[in-house]
């Protein structure tokens, strides 16, 4: 089934062109990596997607009630928010909720305290963001979107800067989620597409190529 899709979706910023004619649909359970140069309109695309930009021609549609967990980029995140790993987390689940002097709900809690073991994350939990490594920050960032429970995840380079071993562990919780949900995934990691034949597009104010996997999703076919 289609969960998101974008027909002649082009985007000007100041009168610049910056996504022209993209035509783009996402399954569920598909899991779509987005390539290109830098400035080539990635990020403007997932924003499009998420509503954050408004095209400037076309149309984005979306699934009824879609539930989109996005991760921006890690590396733009600002650290210096006194605020712990849990709290974090935690707040993937209370937007627009005040929560001042009245603590937690026990379902929140617990959903948090599921999301928090699923990354491995117990042993840092009470942490100050601003003392994480830049791979702890980013599995916090990726627990903070799975913690309400989405139906695709919608990730910003999750992997820039990481080490061999932090993006194993970042891919491995990736691939565990896109058992059953949908993965948007923008990335400059190219071993990692040779490795596992996916789904990609080379993005560069448009769509330049498309690739699929063989192991893409049909429409239609459940588990
Ligand atoms: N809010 C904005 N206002 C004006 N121009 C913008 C804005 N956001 C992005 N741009 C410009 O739009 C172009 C595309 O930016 P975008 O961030 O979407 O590219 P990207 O492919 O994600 O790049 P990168 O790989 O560097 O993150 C760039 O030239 C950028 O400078």
């Amino acid at each position: 089934m289609e969960i998101i899709k974008l027909e002649s979706v082009s985007v000007r910023y100041n009168g610049d062109s910056v996504l022209d004619g993209i035509d783009l649909a996402v399954q569920d359970r598909e899991f779509l990596s987005i390539i290109g140069p830098n400035g080539g309109g990635k990020t403007t695309l997932i924003k499009t997607v998420l509503g954050l930009v408004k095209p400037w021609s076309g149309k984005v549609t979306l699934k009824e009630n879609l539930k989109i967990g996005y991760v921006p980029q890690y590396t733009k995140f600002d650290r210096n928010f006194p605020i712990s790993v849990f709290d974090v987390i935690i707040s993937g689940r209370i937007k627009n909720k005040i929560i001042c002097f009245r603590g937690y709900s026990k379902e929140d809690k617990e959903a948090t305290e599921r999301v928090v073991k699923v990354l491995k994350l117990e042993h840092i939990q009470k942490k100050q963001i601003g003392s994480l490594s830049g791979g702890q920050l980013q599995k916090v960032l990726i627990g903070r979107a799975l913690v309400g429970n989405p139906e695709v995840l919608i990730l910003d380079e999750p992997t820039a800067n990481l080490d061999v071993e932090n993006k194993r562990e970042i891919y491995g919780v990736l691939h565990d989620f896109n058992k059953d949900k949908a993965v948007v995934l923008i990335t400059h990691d190219l071993e990692y597409l040779s490795e596992n034949s996916r789904d990609v597009i080379l993005l560069n104010r448009k769509i330049i190529y498309r690739g699929e996997s063989v192991n893409r999703p049909k429409e239609g076919h459940n588990h």
